[in-house]
């Protein structure tokens, strides 16, 4: 299908039927999803574009600057117009826009996460941003339906929502990638056939974000295995630093958090310096020996010893299971808003002598992890989207033995996907118990 030009709007309001100005190039092979809402191309000059201008107490109003639409392949409805920035800038203080690919988007994190991040709530009251939301051909009809309802949002910091089912065209300059689609694991499924299947997703899309991403582009990665995948999405983006690349284990922080707040019977804002240790699967260490209530150890606060090492680690370590036999469905809300603290803790400065938690390569870490893996550990930023590992966090008898467990597990995982790593043949030798994801059990 050649690249579909649609209706020029001409219009006081950007509000149409989102259907008469649907561009798609045939990139994407959706015509056949779309056909039926495409219109007959308006008239266009060559070197001209639409662009829309905006003043405060007024809608965007659609011009057409010599007659030819925009070449933007895969925009949605009313973010396929351009809007006169300018203009706002007299009145508004904005930063430059920045491309955020989400995958999944379709999914039930997604539909939490995406209107978080167009409302401001992640990068900020004056950070316009794109969102680039990633499908397949099983999605992409509800995907358009996303698109609709973040249209519907009117959400004055999203400036272009594209959708699409090619990662090489989806992850373009894109400076933030948020993996989240993956395949559930299915009734009698082996977890070698999901770190397979789900390892091949991520392999591909390392090689589509090394090719077209930005060249600094942070990637957190949240569908399951999430640390593995996130070894994998690395290992296959050689041009981008190893570093970018983070496996959501926020989630279980937060967890950890809320279950030492209601011991102690404190509002969870009062615990800090909490770390998740290794992977996001039942092997995963919360840390009550360096984590603080009020500023005083855990240990200090709450003195049933006993609670933390059994009750406690184990509610941290199986509450997604907990949660999936109460809702019938895995994390979702809660999901998104980790993934909002995650990157909020990327990119604003970490509080004086506090750190986070979240999935890191483990090279040049000073624990003794095994390198090559994709680990949880305490965090520092400064507020610039990169961090440093915090690196004088006390680690007793306890803490060790259970985080060589965790590592044991990931090295297993690492073997089973060697094949998509680059580092040879696939040995998979992962017992049943140690390899659980939080919502397994
Ligand atoms: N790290 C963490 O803390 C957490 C991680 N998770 C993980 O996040 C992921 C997404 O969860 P959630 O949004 O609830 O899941 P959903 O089932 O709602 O959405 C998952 C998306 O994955 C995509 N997908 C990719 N490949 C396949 C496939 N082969 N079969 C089916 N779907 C596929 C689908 O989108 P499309 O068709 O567009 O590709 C689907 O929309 C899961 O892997 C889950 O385990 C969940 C909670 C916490
Ligand atoms: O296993 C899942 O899909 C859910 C999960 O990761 C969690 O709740 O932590």
């Amino acid at each position: 299908m050649a690249m579909a030009e649609l209706s020029t709007p001409k219009t006081t309001s950007p509000f149409l039927n989102s259907s008469s100005r649907l561009r798609l190039s045939s990139k994407l092979h959706l015509s056949d999803h779309f056909r039926h809402l495409l219109l007959p191309p308006l008239p266009t000059t060559p070197n001209s574009k639409i662009s829309c201008s905006v003043s405060q107490n007024q809608a965007p109003v659609a011009v057409q600057e010599n007659g030819l639409a925009k070449t933007r392949k895969e925009c949605y409805g009313v973010f396929c117009l351009t809007y006169d920035l300018k203009a706002e800038e007299q009145t508004k203080s904005w930063k430059k826009l920045i491309n955020i690919a989400v995958s999944g988007a379709a999914g039930m994190i997604s539909n939490h996460l995406l209107f978080k991040l167009a409302s401001g709530a992640v990068f900020g009251p004056d950070q316009p941003i794109a969102l680039k939301l990633l499908g397949s051909e099983r999605s992409i009809q509800a995907l358009e339906g996303v698109a609709m309802e973040l249209e519907d949002s009117l959400f004055p910091l999203l400036r272009e929502v594209d959708i699409g089912t090619d990662p090489y065209e989806v992850f373009q300059d894109v400076e933030w990638a948020i993996l989240i689609g993956a395949k559930p694991r299915g009734p009698g499924m082996e977890r070698a056939d999901l770190l397979d299947i789900n390892g091949q997703i991520f392999a591909e899309q390392g090689k589509a974000l090394n090719k077209v991403a930005s060249p600094d582009v942070k990637v957190l990665v949240v569908g399951n295995p999430c640390n593995t995948n996130a070894l994998i999405c690395l290992k296959n983006a050689p041009n981008i630093p190893a570093k970018n690349f983070h496996a959501l284990t926020r989630l279980d922080e937060n967890r950890a958090k809320c279950q030492l707040a209601l011991k102690a019977g404190v509002f969870y804002d009062k615990v800090s310096n909490m770390t998740i240790w290794g992977n996001h699967s039942t092997t995963q260490v919360p840390d009550f020996l360096n984590a603080r209530i009020n500023g005083l150890p855990v240990k200090e606060v709450i003195t049933d010893h006993k609670w933390l090492e059994e009750g406690f680690t184990e509610s941290v370590q199986k509450r997604g299971g907990l949660l999936i036999q109460k809702w019938g469905r895995s994390s979702a809300a809660s999901t998104a808003v980790s993934i909002v603290d995650a990157i909020k803790s990327l990119v604003t400065p970490t509080p004086e002598g506090d750190w986070f938690s979240t999935g890191v390569y483990t090279d040049g870490n000073p624990y003794g992890i095994e390198e090559g893996l994709v680990f949880s550990m305490p965090c520092r930023s400064k507020g610039d989207g990169d961090y440093e590992l915090v690196k004088d966090v006390e680690i007793d008898d306890y803490l060790r033995k259970r985080i060589a467990k965790s590592e044991a597990e990931l090295l297993a995982e690492k073997r089973c996907v060697a094949h998509l790593t680059g580092e040879g043949i696939a040995y998979c030798d992962l017992g049943p118990v140690d390899t659980m994801l939080p919502g397994e059990v």
